[in-house]
C-alpha cells in the first residue's frame, strides 16, 4: 500500500510530518501475550502520528523484516515511518526519515547517501547541539532526556522541562521541529508541554514516547490518552484561545474581579494545602480560616496523592526545608490534578542548598505562581542587584517590572514581587499595588501569610472558572484553569488592605495587637473594602 507520505516523496517534496505523538518502538518492553505488530497497530489506532523503528539488539536481517512489517502497518494508517540510526535500512524500505544520535553518522554524510526528501532528525541534549543541528540542516530535533527513564541508559544530563526552553529558543527563525523524549507519560505530559516553552514563546511540536505506549497492555488507550492531552494543549495554547491580555483591559475591572474572588472563597471554603515553615504554621492556618478557606498543613510524601485530589490549591513555602520529598510529591500530584501551585522560596538566596532545592522543585513540577521578596526573586532570576539577608532582603531593583517579566517567562508562571510596592506579572503585563502598612514588616511571617492569601485566591479563581466554563477542550489543555494573575492580585490586595484596616484600629498598640487585629480584619474583609482601598497601577 502506498501512503500520502510516499506519494509526496515520490514527487520530490519533503513530507510534512505531524510530530504531535511520536512513537519510538521498543520490542523488549512488550507485555506478555502482546505481539509487536498487534501493539503497533493499536498504537496507530490510538492516534500516534509518526513512528520510529528502534531496534538495538537485532541483526540486519531482523531489523529489515521488522522495518518492512512496520511500514506496511504505518502505510495503512497513513503515518510516516522513521528508522533509528541505520541509513541502509532506511534506504532499503524508502523510509520517510532517519533518526541520528550525536555519535552516529553526521547529518551531512547521511544527507549525501539518502534521497534529498528524506527527513533527518537528531538527538540533542543542550542548546549548542541544537544550534549545530540547525546549521547542519536537521529537519527535527529530539530533545532529552527530559526525565529519567528505564528504557535506555541515558548518558547526557536529564534536562527537565526548564532546560528545554533554552534549546527551543535556538530554533527561532528556523523550520526545524522539536519533540521531547525520556520518561514522558500521561501523568507528566501536560506539565511537560506547559513547562517546555522558550522565553520567546517557542513551543514543542510534539512528544516522543516509548514505554508508556509499548509496555501498555492497552496501547490503543495509552496512545489515545497521550494524543488527547497533546491536542488539548495545542488547542489551549493557540493564539485564538489565549485569554484577553491585560493590556486590553482597564485596571479597575481587574481589581473588581480580583476582589470578587473573596466571595467565591467564602461560598466554597476551599481546602488550602500548605507545606510551610515551622515559624508561621499556626498564623498561616489562622489567616486561611479568617479568609473563609480551610487549611491543611500536611507534610508527609505518602499522603500527597490523596490530598491533592481534594485540595483547592497548594502552597509550597520552603522556609525551613525539612520536607523536600513531601514538597516534590505534593507539587507533582497538584499538577496532575490541575490544582494551582504557589511557590514561596523563602530565603532562597541565603544558602547553596536552598538555591539547588528551588531549582529541583521547579524542574519537577510546574508552579502557577511564584511569590518572593526582592532577594528571593533576585536569587531565582540570578540577578546580583539585590542581596539576601537571611530570609529578608537588602535593597531593591532598578527596574522591578523587567526582572519579574523575564522570570515569569522563564518559569512559565505568574511572579509576585512583594515589598512596599507589590509587583505582579504574567510575563507581559505588570500590575503594581501600593497597599500595605509598615507594621507588616514588624511581624514574622507576613510574607508567608501573603503566600497563603494568594493560594486561597488561586483556589477560588480556579473554582470560579470551572463553574463558568465547565469542562471544555480549551480548559482541558490548561495546567490550571483560571487567570492566575487575577488570583495573585486578589490575594495580595486581601492581605495588604486588611493590614491597613487593622493598623488604623485604636486597640492596635504595636506588632502583637496588630497580628491579632490583622486576623480579625481578614475575617471582616469584603470585596467592596478591597476595591475602595486598592491603589493599583498597570505597566503595559
Ligand atoms: C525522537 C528521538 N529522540 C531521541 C532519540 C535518541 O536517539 P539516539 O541518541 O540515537 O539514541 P538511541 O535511540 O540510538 O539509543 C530517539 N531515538 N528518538
Ligand atoms: C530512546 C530514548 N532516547 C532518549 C534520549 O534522551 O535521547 S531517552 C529514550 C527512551 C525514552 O523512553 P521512555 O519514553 O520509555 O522513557
Amino acid at each position: 500500500m502506498i501512503s500520502t507520505q510516499n506519494v509526496a516523496q515520490a514527487a520530490g517534496f519533503k513530507p510534512q510530518i505531524d510530530y504531535s505523538l511520536y512513537l519510538v518502538t521498543g520490542r523488549e518492553l512488550l507485555p506478555e501475550g502482546m505481539t509487536y505488530l498487534e501493539s503497533l497497530e493499536q498504537a496507530l489506532q490510538g492516534g500516534v502520528t509518526v513512528v520510529q523503528v528502534r531496534e538495538k539488539n537485532s541483526d540486519t536481517g531482523e531489523f529489515l523484516k521488522i522495518a518492512q512489517q512496520s511500514q506496511e502497518l504505518c502505510n495503512k494508517y497513513n503515518v510516516p515511518l522513521i528508522i533509528n540510526d541505520r541509513i541502509d535500512i532506511a534506504l532499503a524500505i524508502h523510509a520517510t526519515g532517519v533518526h541520528l544520535g550525536q555519535t552516529d553518522m553526521p547529518i551531512a554524510v547521511a544527507r549525501s547517501l539518502l534521497p534529498p526528501d528524506t527527513v533527518i532528525g537528531i538527538s540533542c541534549n543542550n542548546p549548542e547541539q541544537v544550534e549545530k543541528a540547525v546549521q547542519e540542516g536537521a529537519d527535527y530535533v529530539g530533545l532529552g532526556a527530559v526525565y529519567g527513564t528505564l528504557t535506555k541508559n541515558v548518558t547526557g544530563k536529564i534536562t527537565g522541562p526548564r532546560s528545554v526552553g533554552g534549546m527551543l529558543e535556538k530554533l527561532d527563525g528556523s523550520d526545524v521541529k522539536a519533540v521531547v523524549i525520556g520518561g514522558i507519560n500521561s501523568s507528566n505530559l501536560l506539565r511537560t508541554l506547559h513547562g517546555s516553552v522558550s522565553t520567546t514563546g517557542h513551543v514543542l511540536d510534539g512528544v516522543a514516547v516509548v514505554s508508556d505506549i509499548v509496555a501498555s497492555k492497552t496501547p490503543k488507550d495509552a496512545a489515545r490518552k497521550l494524543s488527547s492531552i497533546v491536542k488539548a494543549f495545542k488547542q489551549a495554547s493557540s493564539p485564538a484561545s489565549l485569554a484577553t491580555p491585560f493590556s486590553t483591559q482597564v485596571a479597575s475591572p481587574l481589581i473588581e474581579r480580583a476582589a470578587a474572588l473573596l466571595d467565591v472563597v467564602r461560598k466554597h471554603g476551599p481546602l488550602i494545602h500548605q507545606i510551610t515553615n515551622t515559624v508561621v504554621t499556626n498564623q498561616s492556618a489562622n489567616a486561611t480560616l479568617a479568609l473563609g478557606a480551610s487549611p491543611i498543613m500536611a507534610t508527609s510524601p505518602h499522603e500527597m496523592e490523596d490530598l491533592e485530589k481534594a485540595t483547592g490549591a497548594l502552597l509550597v513555602n520552603f522556609g525551613t526545608i525539612t520536607d523536600k520529598e513531601g514538597m516534590l510529591q505534593a507539587g507533582k500530584f497538584a499538577n496532575l490534578n490541575k490544582k494551582p501551585v504557589v511557590f514561596d522560596p523563602v530565603g532562597v538566596g541565603a544558602t547553596a542548598y536552598r538555591r539547588s532545592t528551588a531549582k529541583e522543585l521547579l524542574n519537577f513540577w510546574q508552579a502557577s505562581i511564584i511569590k518572593g521578596n526582592a532577594a528571593e526573586i533576585g536569587a531565582l532570576a540570578e540577578s546580583v542587584e539585590v542581596q539576601a539577608k537571611g530570609v529578608d532582603s537588602g535593597g531593591s531593583f532598578k527596574n522591578p517590572a523587567e526582572v519579574i517579566r523575564q522570570l515569569a517567562k522563564e518559569e512559565r508562571c505568574i511572579v509576585v514581587l512583594s515589598g512596599v510596592t507589590d509587583y505582579i506579572t504574567n510575563g507581559s503585563d505588570v500590575v503594581a499595588l501600593h497597599n500595605g502598612h509598615p507594621l507588616l514588616g514588624q511581624i514574622t511571617g507576613s510574607g508567608c501569610m501573603l503566600g497563603t492569601a494568594v493560594a486561597t485566591f488561586a483556589a477560588a479563581e480556579r473554582l470560579r472558572t470551572l463553574e463558568k466554563e465547565g469542562s471544555n477542550l480549551n480548559e482541558e489543555g490548561k495546567l490550571v484553569s483560571g487567570d492566575m494573575l487575577l488570583a495573585a492580585v486578589g490575594g495580595v490586595l486581601a492581605l495588604t488592605v486588611a493590614s491597613e484596616v487593622a493598623a488604623e484600629r485604636e486597640d492596635v498598640k504595636g506588632s502583637g495587637t496588630f497580628l491579632a487585629a490583622l486576623i480579625d480584619e481578614l475575617g471582616r474583609l469584603t470585596p467592596e473594602v478591597i476595591v475602595d482601598r486598592a491603589k493599583a497601577e498597570a505597566f503595559l
